[in-house]
């Protein structure tokens, strides 16, 4: 029998304005999401929608129903349970799933990561996708939170088309950036929603994720009607919007909604706000080479580095001295026996700037944690340092890390773990001596130099924050998160900065400020990027692409 509610449309928005919350602005206003009013209609699950655009979050964030007040009232926003040819129950409730992939879920300490004993209740891949309990690695049974029946016929099929199926053993906390995205999105599929909002698509993936995520997701919205569903996915300006998308929304802080509708009817509209977007972003670039106003010159800023010359930073020139930084002799290493690396050779000039390639999974983050000293293998003599090698009792962790600095998605998730840190004190727990995952600041840090340095790199990368003492570092939006976590890189000056992901979510303009300054850097960087735009220059690379098989180059600059 066909449902009552079979022609409703899915998801309409009338005429509604959203409201952050009720304090008045000083016009007395309440503080608008949008400054219109917004008209906004889904009209079937098997629509494919695309949110566009620099206001895209917020835009998904009112689709999803959370945060916002509504206005004039709550009922100008509907959403209507489709008909399902399987299900009869008229009663069941709408469910949207709403899945933004910028950080890693989990804050376990970096190092838990890698050692073989974990914590006991540390899930294993299939129960966090199933998401009916907790797993022990210390009892073989599932400590169960609820009666959800799971249908293992999807369950298999969604994993099997992510890939996932032949790691659905591995611990959760024991997967790569990669394969913990691919791992969310099928939990959230397996809850069979109405409406699956999907942020940030591409993030953090090597083009056969891309590939992976993209087609599960056509999959799942054409399966709507019969256990799929609706999929919105909210791309960038500057991604691609994949091939199955029927519609787009574009949406910005001025005009609120820019554009709507089907999307083969709106290409010149898409094309002209691309470019428009494109010129004002090299508009803002140009000109200084910085795009921003600052009392400070590069050289102001890195002059206290160790490895800093008048006549001209170390950068490129310093390798000519062919004097090593790092090097990592025939370095091998297994997860209960199953290798990940071997055999790698690599040697790391002082100074030197490499891009660490390869797909997720390859072992990108193990062999960095090996520099970092967090994984178990990296006391170990053929991990040298400075021509010395590193074994127990020469070196220990502290030691190590004063002279590396991190930021990576997994340090991100920590920093927001410290709900009530100020973009300050973040700042300063740059200083920190030992590891970059210590955001604790003691009151010696406070000195007159280092508030100095911090004054000058707010003022030379131009962040936005009236009053970094009192902003929390988690209102800051993601791009100024990830901005403010590249400075606290630069500060204590180290000899190897590790740059994991760090441009992924940073708006055009300062990331290519970053970029920028990266050029005259001194010291030693080593950057994990899956994306090209989001690569600063770089000389070196070195490519993973199986155990015992990899690649080592140079980048050419043409
Ligand atoms: N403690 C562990 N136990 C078992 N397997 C592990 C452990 N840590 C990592 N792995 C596995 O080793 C492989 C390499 O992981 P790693 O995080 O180094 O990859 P990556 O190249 O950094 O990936 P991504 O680009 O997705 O971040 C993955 O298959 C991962 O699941």
């Amino acid at each position: 029998m066909p449902s009552p509610t079979t022609n409703k449309p899915l998801v309409s928005i009338k005429n509604a304005l959203f409201a952050q919350s009720l304090i008045l602005s000083k016009k007395k206003t309440p503080q608008y999401v949008f400054p219109k009013p917004i008209n906004f209609t889904i009209n079937s699950s098997k629509e494919k929608w695309c949110v566009w655009g620099p206001s895209k979050s917020k835009f998904l964030n009112i689709l999803n129903g959370s945060n916002y007040l509504i206005l004039p009232n709550p009922k100008v926003v509907q959403y209507n349970k489709p008909a399902n040819i399987n299900d009869h129950t008229p009663n069941n409730k709408f469910h949207i799933e709403y899945i933004k992939f910028k950080l890693p879920p989990t804050t376990p300490h970096l190092s838990a990561r890698f050692e073989y004993f974990k914590d006991e209740f540390d899930q294993n891949l299939s129960t966090f996708v199933k998401d009916i309990g907790d797993t022990s690695t210390r009892v073989d049974y599932t400590l169960s939170k609820t009666d959800r029946q799971i249908d293992e016929a999807v369950y298999n099929e969604i994993m099997n088309k992510l890939e996932l199926l032949d790691i659905q053993d591995r611990l959760v906390m024991a997967l790569s950036n990669g394969q913990m995205r691919r791992a969310r999105l099928a939990r959230s599929l397996l809850h069979k929603p109405d409406l699956c909002l999907v942020d940030d698509l591409y993030l953090g993936l090597d083009p056969h994720g891309r590939s992976l995520i993209s087609k599960v997701l056509n999959w799942y919205s054409e399966q709507a009607g019969n256990g799929g569903g609706c999929v919105v996915t909210g791309l960038r300006i500057q991604d691609e919007i994949p091939q199955w998308c029927t519609h787009i929304v574009c949406c910005d802080e001025v005009e609120g909604i820019v554009f709507q509708g089907e999307i083969g009817r709106l290409n010149s509209e898409i094309r002209d706000y691309k470019t428009r977007w494109l010129n004002s972003s090299n508009t803002r670039i140009s000109g200084t080479g910085i795009g921003n106003k600052t009392k400070y010159t590069t050289d102001d800023l890195i002059s206290t580095h160790e490895w800093y010359h008048e006549d001209g930073n170390l950068g490129k020139g310093h390798e000519t001295f062919k004097m090593l930084n790092y090097e990592l002799k025939d370095i091998d290493v297994a997860y209960r026996g199953v290798p990940v690396l071997k055999n790698i050779h690599w040697k790391i000039a002082k100074g030197s700037k490499w891009h660490i390639r390869g797909n997720n999974g390859c072992g990108k983050s193990t062999l960095l944690s090996l520099l970092t000293a967090d994984h178990p293998q990296s006391w170990n003599s053929k991990i040298i340092v400075e021509g010395k090698p590193r074994k127990t009792g020469n070196s220990n962790y502290f030691d190590i890390n004063k002279e590396i600095s991190v930021s990576s998605p997994e340090l991100h998730a920590v920093a927001l773990k410290n709900r009530e840190m100020s973009v300050l004190t973040c700042l300063l727990s740059g200083f920190n001596d030992d590891s970059s995952n210590n955001f604790l600041v003691k009151r010696a840090s406070y000195t007159n130099n280092r508030m100095k340095l911090i004054d000058m790199y707010v003022d030379y990368f131009g962040v936005n924050v009236p009053d970094i003492e009192s902003c929390k570092f988690q209102d800051l939006s993601v791009s100024d998160q990830k901005l403010i976590l590249f400075i606290r890189c630069c500060l204590k000056m180290p000899k190897l900065m590790i740059l994991d992901e760090s441009f992924s979510g940073m708006e055009v303009d300062p990331m290519l400020r970053c970029h920028n300054f990266l050029k005259s850097w001194p010291g030693t960087v080593l950057v994990v990027s899956h994306i090209e735009e989001e690569t600063p220059e770089v000389d070196h690379y070195i490519r993973l692409i199986k155990p015992g098989e990899y690649e080592i180059g140079d980048v050419s600059h043409d």
